[in-house]
């Protein structure tokens, strides 16, 4: 008889035995093998309650005084107990009973565990070590940051060196320009003004009204009158004028617009001479023109020069001569030259430094925003968030140990920052006073880690938080700030705009870092704190923004981070309370228009849990997703009534969304029930009891998740520690469950490194560590193969005996291997439930048998022959002499059947034969798949 049959393949397994074997020796033997693994783990157990028992005899007043505590450290003091009775016993090989002085040792040790089990201390160390680990670990990203800074600032340094250089060679340094003389002014624009549009008043009264805006120096000795006032001021010499104009000019005084030297002022009234040299300021005077007459700058400029003598000539003239037309201008010997502007390289112009450090500065220190983002939503990704959360761990302390982390990382970015600005001697340092940039530095920190915290509750993946994360960064310090930039000089930007940009976290921190660097820039004193050239409003203002803005973000993650479930909850159910009602009412009514169909079993199962003392008792619990894109909402649970008691493992089956990984998210205290009730060792199902509860539980979720950077020792290590383990009773326990498991060779290597099996075992490993009193195993051994399968098995069956398990799976095998009981769970409703056997015979409704013969000819003789002894058999399908049949329990005698086909085999040509029992994955299918019994 030819059947291949993959032991860890279930349907392999379900099709056929052996012709070879008979049929109850195949029985005998299944059983034989379960029975001798029970028996196994039954005598493991014996033989623990008896060392126990040795030991526990003299630590019992001390166990009475722990349970009497509370009931909260009695449900995870047992546990306790037990870890630390076990090590102690694997410590004793003699068995024998413990000294008083080590009873007082145990005592003290168990009294410290249950004291400090998933306290704040644990589970600080516990995180702590966990992200040094994964720090050490992402070096690499670390040191590229840094280094970057390095380079940065660096070359922020080295642009705004070249850039001064180039500047110094190319701006040109004229600080007593030619006079040029020209009588081209002269004859061609006296006349001009004359007559410019015919209406030479008009044109005379704008220019007066112009060179009033100007400022004009004359020198010798004239007292300015009221129409030139305040623009006349007199010089002595030419040398004083030309200070006067290098000093306001390097003053960055550039109202001035031109002024007149008099070379000679003879007002002798028979020959009068007046010489004078005009000086203007190109930029300033081109640019007022075109304001004024909107002419081109060359055309404005010849146009307005001459025009500008010649006003002056006429007003001087007037004031030195009064009206007399024979000493008018025309009579007089004039001779107009004209002088450009003194040029001076300006040191302030050749400052590029304190314009672009404030935005380089601005980038350097927002590149770690996407790293922080990254670490929380790895953790979010890989729902490592959410199985620490089952195992224990308190989302405060989480979030306080990733704050601390974020912190030290800005610190070395900012320790790194300041070095280099140092050596390159950046003004922004050696000028300003201390405090004023590095307090702005902290609030930058703390803004960023509270923007990165908030804004992660927003990302579900590595890959698109670290692609967005660098768009951010580019967006918030270039784009932004460039705006920014271009509008907050400019007096006519509403200030709500200002506002609302300075709202972006980024933009209040440039607009620090440029008022800093400003105060800074050469020529400036510094800002200081007590003598500040600092824009204190403006600056002050950024300050503020950066803090409060931290303390939005902050509040929003607590919230987004249900810190503020509690009382919202309540406000919510008060609200709410008419609208729960209803919904109850209707899921009630959806149980009742049921009721007739749920069979006998269930219905026990429902009285019995009632009143049980169950480890784990279910009553009515129903989960209801809400309705996405207009759906109506999803009852992934409809009443579940199940109890699973100590020293028991039940699996849940059930096909693909039949609500078992629901009834476990809920159990674990992830996901909240609509409605009904649960009881974890006594201690109901809700958000005030989930920390006890947590200690008591211990989860294998159905998908790995850990940390591909962590190593199985590291792991396995942070879950102990989470739960409350430490010292060498943490080293101790962390050995044995990776031996247990065969990882202990490969404790060191990296999760990332692990084979599909170990990534599933250490998974596995973490929910058998913490030693708790209820394990939920989530398909715990997809992917293994079948050695380390049956491997796994014998681990789960050695740890039921002070546990209640719950596993689900998908492997019928699996669940006839290690289950007590079996429950069936289909659409959310629990279809039947029982042991094995039991099913097996409610569910059965006989035997297969296969036949497979040589010829068509054959086959046809032994249809004819078979059909002759079991005429109630029923042929299920037939295929290339292959046939397959379904006999009535009660038709066969299995005694019988081996003779009657092993004896006429060669008479019928029968190739192979089989007879097999129904299988657990038959009663599956036949209640889940077609859920109508005897339809398979
Ligand atoms: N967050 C959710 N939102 C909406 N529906 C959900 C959600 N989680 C689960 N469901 C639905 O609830 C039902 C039960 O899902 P559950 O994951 O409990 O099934 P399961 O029995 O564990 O399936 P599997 O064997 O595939 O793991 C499914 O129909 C599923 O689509």
């Amino acid at each position: 008889m030819s059947t291949t049959s993959d032991p860890s393949d279930p349907s392999d397994l379900s099709e056929t035995q052996s012709s070879n074997t008979d049929l109850e020796l195949t029985d005998k033997k299944q059983r034989k093998e379960k029975k001798q693994r029970k028996d196994k783990s039954q005598k493991k157990d014996k033989k623990q309650r008896k060392k126990k028992k040795l030991q526990t005899s003299s630590s019992d007043e001390m166990s009475k005084q722990e349970s009497k505590s509370s009931s909260v450290s009695d449900s995870h003091s047992t546990p306790t107990n037990a870890t630390s009775l076990s090590i102690a016993s694997e410590e004793d090989d003699t068995l024998q009973p413990p000294s008083k002085s080590r009873n007082k040792k145990i005592k003290k040790k168990m009294r410290d565990l249950s004291k400090k089990k998933l306290g704040f201390k644990n589970q600080f160390i516990a995180l702590f070590l966990k992200n040094l680990y994964l720090q050490k670990r992402a070096k690499k990203t670390n040191l590229i940051i840094y280094a970057f800074t390095i380079i940065f600032i660096v070359y922020v340094f080295g642009v705004g060196e070249i850039v001064h250089r180039y500047l110094e060679e190319t701006i040109p340094e004229n600080k007593n320009p030619e006079s040029y003389e020209s009588d081209i002014f002269l004859n061609a624009n006296f006349p001009y003004v004359d007559t410019p549009t015919g209406s030479p008043d008009k044109f005379e009264g704008e220019l007066s009204a112009m060179s009033q805006n100007l400022t004009f120096y004359v020198t010798r000795d004239y007292e300015p009158d009221d129409q030139f006032q305040p623009i006349l001021t007199l010089y002595d010499t030419k040398d004083s004028l030309d200070d006067q104009f290098f000093q306001s000019y390097e003053k960055n005084l550039q109202e001035i617009a031109g002024g007149i030297y008099f070379e000679h002022l003879d007002l002798s009234p028979d020959s009068p001479k007046v010489e004078y040299s005009v000086y203007f300021n190109s930029t300033d005077t081109t640019n007022m023109i075109i304001q004024m007459y909107k002419q081109s700058q060359l055309e404005g400029l010849t146009m307005y020069m001459p025009t500008l003598v010649n006003t002056a000539n006429r007003n001087i003239f007037k004031k030195l001569w009064g009206d007399d037309p024979s000493k008018s201008g025309d009579a007089a010997d004039l001779f107009v030259g004209l002088k450009d502007f003194p040029e001076f390289k300006r040191k302030e112009a050749l400052d590029i430094m304190s314009i672009e450090q404030p935005f380089s500065f601005n980038f350097i220190l927002h590149m770690l925003f996407p790293v922080f983002m990254v670490s929380i939503v790895y953790e979010k990704e890989n729902l490592l968030i959410d199985l620490m959360k089952m195992m224990g761990l308190k989302t405060r302390i989480y979030w306080l140990v990733n704050w601390l982390f974020d912190w030290a990382l800005y610190f070395v970015q900012v320790t790194v920052f300041y070095i280099m600005l140092v050596i390159l001697r950046f003004r922004f340092i050696t000028q300003n006073d201390f405090s004023i940039h590095f307090v702005l530095l902290l609030l930058w920190g703390n803004t960023m880690i509270s923007m990165a915290f908030f804004l992660s509750n927003f990302f579900k993946k590595v890959k698109s938080t670290y692609i967005i994360g660098i768009f951010l960064v580019v967006f918030l310090t270039f784009v932004l700030p460039t705006y920014y930039w271009s509008i907050a000089g400019n007096n006519s930007t509403p200030y709500t705009i200002i506002f609302l940009l300075k709202c972006v976290p980024s933009i209040a921190f440039v607009q620090a870092l440029m008022a800093i660097s400003d105060a800074s820039a050469i020529g400036q004193p510094g800002a200081k704190i007590d003598e500040t050239s600092l824009d204190i409003k403006n600056t002050g203002s950024s300050y503020l923004f950066l803090f409060v803005q931290s303390i939005i973000f902050y509040t929003l993650t607590a919230y987004f981070n249900g810190f503020f479930d509690p009382v919202l909850n309540k406000i919510k159910h008060f609200i709410k309370k008419k609208f729960l009602k209803k919904i109850l009412h209707h899921t009630q009514t959806i149980d009742q228009d049921e009721e007739d169909e749920v069979p006998q079993d269930v219905l026990d199962e429902i009285k019995r849990v009632k009143n049980c003392d169950d480890e784990v008792r279910i009553l009515g619990l129903g989960k209801s997703y809400p309705g996405k894109d207009g759906n109506l909402p999803k009852h992934a649970l409809k009443g579940l009534h199940l109890g699973i008691p100590k020293g028991q493992i039940f699996a849940l089956l059930g096909p693909n969304g039949a609500g078992k990984t629901t009834t476990m998210s809920i159990l674990s205290g992830l996901i909240s029930p609509t409605f009904g009730k649960a009881y974890i060792n006594d201690l109901k199902l809700n958000r005030h009891n989930m920390d006890k509860i947590h200690q008591i539980i211990s989860i294998c979720p159905q998908y790995d998740c850990l940390w591909g950077e962590q190593s199985g020792w590291e792991t396995l290590e942070f879950f102990a520690r989470l739960h409350g383990y430490q010292g060498e009773i943490l080293k101790k326990r962390v050995t044995q469950t990776l031996q247990d498991l065969d990882l202990f060779e490969d404790r060191k290597k990296l999760i990332n490194e692990y084979s599909g099996g170990m990534k599933r075992r250490i998974s596995l490993a973490i929910s058998l560590i913490v030693d708790s009193k209820i394990v939920f195993l989530d398909e715990p051994t997809t992917g293994m193969d079948p050695s380390s399968k049956r491997k796994v098995w014998d681990v789960i069956q050695e740890k039921k005996a002070d546990r209640a398990i719950i596993l689900t799976t998908h492997s019928m095998e699996e669940a006839d291997a290690l289950a007590d009981r079996i429950g069936i769970l289909e659409n959310g409703k629990l279809r039947a439930i029982g042991v094995s056997e039991e099913l097996k015979k409610r569910f059965g409704k006989g035997y297969k048998f296969s036949i497979h013969t040589n010829s068509t000819k054959n086959d046809k003789r032994a249809h004819k022959y078979f059909m002759k002894k079991y005429p109630n058999a029923q042929l299920l399908n037939s295929l290339a002499c292959t046939r397959n049949y379904e006999i009535p329990k009660d038709d066969i005698l299995l005694s019988t059947v081996f003779n009657q086909f092993e004896s006429r085999k060669e008479k019928l040509g029968i190739l192979d034969w089989g007879i097999s029992h129904t299988t657990l994955e038959e009663v599956f299918l036949r209640i889940t798949v077609n859920n109508e019994i005897g339809d398979f």
